[in-house]
């Protein structure tokens, strides 16, 4: 029995990255033999096993042959006859095809460090087509190794490109995309991803309602960059520049579906794009079975982003309104997160990028403003219940009419933001 470290770890160590965690490969040994040493196995139909002590990852040296469509279709080969070679040869790219002996010596018959060298991510061979969820994986290893110059070859986007059009995507679980995306998105460059995905045609397949994006035209003024795709874009830069956590980069990817449903007659004007993209959010979240919290936060920043811009321009009822609506009182982080992304959507513009801001601060000082308003006095007023409701609100608008007359004074100019 013989045991590599394989796949990230390698490639990790040899592009000076920090290893997160390590797979191993074991070589002429049998499952049997694994069990009696203590390894658990990590499901029924997979030969991977975790260490008895360490809990990474070992998995038998295997070959893949697909049975059928998705992944459901796959059926595995592992024997101890089973070669090194032959293992690295079912892998995904060359980088992630490279092996280390106990002497961490490289084992490298797909010319992987080459590859890593050149800085391309390339595939090792067509057995490539056998998990279409590698076509979200090469975007993903594309988002994150992009600063370092990485980009995909011409023959493996062809083959990308081949599996997208052949409707192979359509089978993989939402789970598995999920995973991927979710990941992918916290990169340092999530608009890597997406445009990857774009140019073989899987954005297409996996996400047409952002794929639609691209070639509708907003209005120069708010807009330099014009086209409504390169915007989402520069907005995903923007996350991952001001190290958004997930929720704000997934609500920002979905915060402008609308603008893909305008009829070219209006362009570029997108008259009511919020609500009418809240259909296209819904779906889109449901087929990617995203988590509840990012389900939440993109409706709210899809259906209210515009609001954000212009609350300078508000008047005290519809500021109310808002921080009601977004329950300021008992989901204060939930409102950050929302500010978070109408800020990045307002930097996500050629030339805007560091444009001040001054709506975050102006709507955090009138959730503050609301906040304050202390509900005792009315108690002891004895009110209760629908007509407690009612001066409680009475009294936060107070408020943020004080703190907006405070705040702008009488003939402050609102800036022009839409
Ligand atoms: N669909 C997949 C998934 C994994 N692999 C292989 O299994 C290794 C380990 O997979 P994983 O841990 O998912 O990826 P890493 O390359 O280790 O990258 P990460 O840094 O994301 O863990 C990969 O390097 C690759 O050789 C593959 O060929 N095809
Ligand atoms: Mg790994």
């Amino acid at each position: 029995m013989r045991i590599y470290k394989v796949g990230g770890a390698v490639r990790d160590r040899l592009l000076g990255r920090p290893v997160s965690e390590v797979d191993w490969v074991v070589v002429g040994a049998s499952a049997e033999e694994l069990l009696a040493l203590g390894y658990r196995p990590v499901g029924a139909d997979f030969p991977v096993f975790l260490h008895p002590r360490t809990g990474e990852e070992y998995a038998l040296a295997r070959t893949e042959r697909k049975s059928g469509r998705g992944y459901g279709g796959f059926t595995f080969h592992a024997s101890p006859e089973v070669t090194l070679e032959e293992d690295l040869l079912r892998r995904d790219l060359t980088i992630n095809a490279m092996a280390e002996d106990e002497q961490g010596r490289l084992i490298d018959p797909c010319h992987g460090r080459r590859d890593l060298e050149q800085r391309w991510l390339r595939h090792v061979s067509p057995a490539f087509a056998e998990d279409p969820l590698r076509v979200l994986r090469v975007a993903r290893f594309a988002a994150r190794y992009a600063p370092l110059g990485f980009r995909v070859a011409p023959e493996t986007r062809a083959l990308m490109r081949q599996l997208a059009e052949s409707g192979e995507l359509q089978a993989l679980t939402a789970e598995r995309s999920w995973k991927e995306i979710s990941r992918a998105l916290l990169e340092p460059r999530p608009d890597v991803f997406i445009r990857t995905l774009r140019d073989c045609g899987a954005l297409h397949e996996l996400l047409p309602e952002i794929d639609a994006l691209f070639g509708v035209p907003q209005p120069a003024a708010h807009h330099p960059e014009i086209d409504t795709g390169e915007h989402l874009l520069a907005v995903l830069r923007q996350c991952a520049e001001h190290g958004q956590p997930l929720v704000v980069r997934w609500a920002c990817l979905l915060h402008d579906l609308g603008k893909g449903t305008t009829p070219a007659e209006e362009w570029p004007r997108h008259i009511a794009h919020e609500r009418k993209g809240l259909k296209l959010i819904r779906a889109v979240n449901t087929r990617c079975k995203a988590p509840r919290d990012c389900q939440e936060l993109s409706l709210l920043v899809g259906e209210y982003h515009s609001h954000c811009h212009r609350a300078l321009e508000l008047r005290p009822a519809t500021l109310l309104e808002l921080l009601q609506r977004f329950d300021v009182y008992r989901r204060p982080q939930r409102f950050e997160e929302f500010i978070a992304a109408c800020e990045m959507d307002a930097r996500g513009r050629l030339g805007l990028e560091r444009r001040d801001y001054p709506q975050a601060g102006y709507l955090r000082g009138a959730a503050a403003a609301a906040r304050a308003v202390a509900v005792q006095p009315l108690l002891e007023k004895g009110l209760a219940g629908a007509a407690l409701g009612e001066a409680l609100k009475r009294e936060r608008l107070r408020a943020l009419k004080a703190y907006k007359s405070d705040v702008l004074g009488e003939r402050a100019e609102p800036p022009e933001t839409s």
